[in-house]
């Protein structure tokens, strides 16, 4: 019978990842471990990532101190239509996925940046969806600093693992110059408060997939991430203190017509703790039309999917989930 509980106890096999062959240049070396990880789990833990544990201990750091700001300063960057910003607590509503009945709000706090762009930006300047300016605190030293450094090593590292998915779908890295030439990112600060009932159907974020193409978490140090891996129940995540835990996301998903998955995953945190955690977001360029590679596409499994872009794929359920656009009720949608 399925585990309807809302606490995964089991731990999962998730399988590891060593990227010094990466870093080496033999990116074919990781190729199958990527592809049988993405395609079983759509979760897999790297090692030898290279992102120094300072620049990770300095964005949690900056997590805390932005969530204990009073809420007046925070509701002063609230998240825009872009999904930048400060999303209070209990200010968003899963309501897009159709995994679970999810009807209550999320049990966090979140803030989120893009890639730093300057007013002048064209792109800006044209109101270019999910191309919008950044939120910045005003009395959070080294906050900016902090986020910027660890958004830029992890975009770096993110470009690299794109060599690894290259191998493992076996096409040429060429395929992707066009569009990782300007990725979409995304970096999520969230606090998870100790959730004193658990069950309800309230959790720190409801069962959900993301969105992009992939998503990189640093480890927390409080746990409560779960996963539900095909045919499985729900098992909670261990924390690895020296890797980094990928997933797959929807686009990747389609762009492989179903071959690597977009795993549900959840967040329940009773720990009795606080629990701050700060999800990467990676995709490709907003406007880049992505469309099922050939290599997956055969007589027996046929194109399932429509060409579409990020934007698309995000703005739709930007237009689904933001009341504040029809009826001014307020945000109701995490869209990482
Ligand atoms: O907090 C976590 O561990 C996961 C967050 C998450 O799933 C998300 O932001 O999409
Ligand atoms: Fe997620």
């Amino acid at each position: 019978m399925a585990d309807t509980s809302q606490t995964g106890t089991s731990l999962g096999s998730i399988p590891i990842i060593d990227l010094v062959p990466l870093f080496e240049g033999k990116p074919e070396a990781i190729g199958h471990q990527i592809r049988d990880a993405s395609r079983d789990y759509g979760f897999f833990f790297i090692r030898n990532h290279g992102v120094r544990q300072d620049m990770v201990d300095g964005v949690f750091a900056a997590a805390e101190a932005f969530f204990s700001q009073p809420e007046d300063d925070k509701l002063k960057l609230k998240v825009d239509s872009n999904n930048i910003g400060f999303m209070p607590f209990k200010g968003s509503t899963l309501r897009t996925e159709t995994l679970n009945n999810n009807t209550k709000p999320n049990l966090n706090e979140s803030y989120f940046i893009m890639r730093e762009r300057d007013p002048a930006d064209p792109d800006v300047v044209a109101k270019k969806p999910f191309r919008g300016l950044n939120k910045w605190p005003e009395n959070l030293p080294s906050f900016r600093e902090s986020l910027l450094g660890y958004t830029g090593v992890v975009e770096a590292l993110a470009k690299r693992l794109v060599e690894g998915f290259a191998a493992a779908f076996g096409v040429s890295m060429e395929y992707f110059r066009t569009p990782f030439a300007d990725p979409q990112i995304s970096l999520r600060l969230a606090h998870y408060p100790d959730q004193k009932i658990v069950g309800n159907n309230e959790f720190g974020i409801a069962p959900h997939t993301d969105f992009g193409f992939m998503t990189i978490l640093a480890p927390t140090k409080v746990p409560g991430l779960e996963i539900r891996p095909k045919g499985k129940d729900w098992i909670r995540a261990p924390v690895l203190p020296d890797c980094f835990l990928v997933n797959t996301g929807d686009l990747l998903q389609r762009w492989t017509n179903d071959v690597f998955i977009s795993t549900p995953h959840r967040v329940t945190n009773n720990t009795g703790k606080e629990r701050y955690s700060i999800p990467f977001f990676f995709s490709p360029n907003s406007e880049y039309v992505v469309d099922t590679m050939d290599v997956f596409i055969s007589e027996q499994s046929p194109k399932k999917y429509e060409p579409i872009t990020y934007a698309e794929l995000y703005g739709r359920a930007i237009r689904k989930n933001y009341d504040h656009l029809n009826d001014n009720r307020g945000v109701t949608v995490d869209v990482a």
